[in-house]
């Protein structure tokens, strides 16, 4: 039986998780199936219970489970707390406890929402289907930092560190996985200023000399930023660090119609996955039941898929999806259309998957 720790976290994470699970037990009924899912205290919610973000009770059951289902975390009332006793240095714990370096951001296009998306009609006519592949365990998120006092007022500063064995597994993730779609990579850094870009370009080179069918270009992050509006068509798998691939992944949701529909899927090279949708616990509109829960049902179905291999059950959700859109169904984000709440939203899905 598959094991999972369930982490609602913050503001909306709680609200999209009891979705994100109300699908997962239509699949079980469904296949007949039985996941073994248990909830545990992560971020403000576990800070404010026992001081820390990442207790060791939560810690103890993610680092013991299959798969581990995250909402968000985060929120206004934890924002004065020194940086590594945040929420969000709890995220970060977890994924670097958990080792999961490869960060896949699908950022897909459902063709029912292309009204949705800000981009004019014609640049979709190709759909959108982009692949950003995030390294997510090393990086300026986990070089040497620190706050000094000086002369006048502080000195603080974040370091971009990679070294090659990092930069080479996901660099061979990215490749792997453009193998199975359009068989292109393109690798975005900062080369033009930062060393530690120059080393990842000269990786990711010689990592592509093992994959003669795929394309490699290289691109510049701020272009990379400009050419995902004017020419989104063009990518198939992007290939990038931490940081950037945190900022693009936010921009590429957009693109789809909204941050609420993107899910992500962090693994390592056994099949433990840590699924989240790529939202965070979004406070302005926690507890008015807008969020819009697909990121995380979408974030189950990766789990399906990558941790479990349950192909099709994966695909039942995605088609419910799919269908629920097609039927002109859409939460306050997507714009027209029959609105729903995130519960109702959930409840379509549930309805679709089971046929
Ligand atoms: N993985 C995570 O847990 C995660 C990710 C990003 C941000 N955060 C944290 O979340 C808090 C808020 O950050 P932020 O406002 O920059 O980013 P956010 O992603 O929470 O929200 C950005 C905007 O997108 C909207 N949005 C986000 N998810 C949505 C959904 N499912 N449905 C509809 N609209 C949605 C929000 O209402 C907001 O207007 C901060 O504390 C931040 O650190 C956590
Ligand atoms: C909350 C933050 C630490 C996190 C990140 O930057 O990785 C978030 O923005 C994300 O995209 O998952
Ligand atoms: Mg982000």
């Amino acid at each position: 039986m598959f094991k999972i720790a369930v982490l609602p976290g913050d503001g909306i994470g709680p609200e999209v998780i009891e979705e994100g699970l109300k699908v997962l037990s239509a699949i079980e009924d469904k296949y007949k199936l039985k996941f073994d899912v248990k909830k545990y205290p992560f971020g403000g919610e576990a800070i404010d219970k026992y001081g820390v973000p990442y207790p060791e009770e939560t810690k103890n059951a993610c680092l013991s489970s299959d798969a581990v289902l995250l909402g968000a975390v985060g929120g206004h009332k934890w924002d004065d707390l020194e940086g590594d006793k945040r929420p969000e240095a709890g995220l970060l714990a977890l994924r670097k406890s958990l080792g999961v370096y490869a960060n896949l951001r699908p950022a897909v296009l459902y063709p029912p929402l292309k009204e949705a998306s800000p981009l004019k009609n014609e640049l979709l006519q190709e759909g959108l289907d982009i692949l950003v592949v995030r390294e997510l365990t090393g990086g300026i998120y986990f070089g040497p930092r620190g706050t000094v006092a000086i002369d006048y007022g502080f000195k603080a500063y974040d370091t971009e560190v990679y070294q090659t064995s990092e930069i080479e597994r996901i660099a061979v993730i990215a490749f792997e996985a453009a193998l199975k779609r359009k068989k292109k990579v393109t690798s975005v850094d900062k080369a033009n200023i930062l060393d530690s870009s120059r080393l990842w370009r000269k990786t990711v080179e010689e990592i592509s000399k093992r994959y003669p069918d795929v394309e490699l270009n290289h691109m510049y992050v701020d272009n990379c930023a400009m050419q995902l509006i004017k020419n989104p068509s063009q990518f198939d798998v992007i290939l990038t660090s931490n940081m950037f691939g945190d900022i693009l992944s936010d921009e590429a949701s957009q693109l789809t119609g909204s941050i609420g529909m993107l899910p992500s899927a962090s693994l390592r090279e056994d099949k433990v996955g840590l699924y989240e949708p790529i939202h965070g616990s979004a406070p302005d509109i926690a507890g008015t039941k807008k969020a819009n829960p697909l990121a995380t049902i979408l974030s189950v179905a990766m789990m399906l898929e990558y941790s479990f291999d349950l192909i099709d059950a994966a695909n039942d959700i995605k088609d419910a999806v799919n269908k629920v859109l097609e039927a002109g169904y859409r939460t306050f984000d997507l714009g027209k259309g029959i609105i729903l709440n995130t519960q109702e939203m959930g409840d379509k899905v549930v309805e679709y998957v089971k046929g």
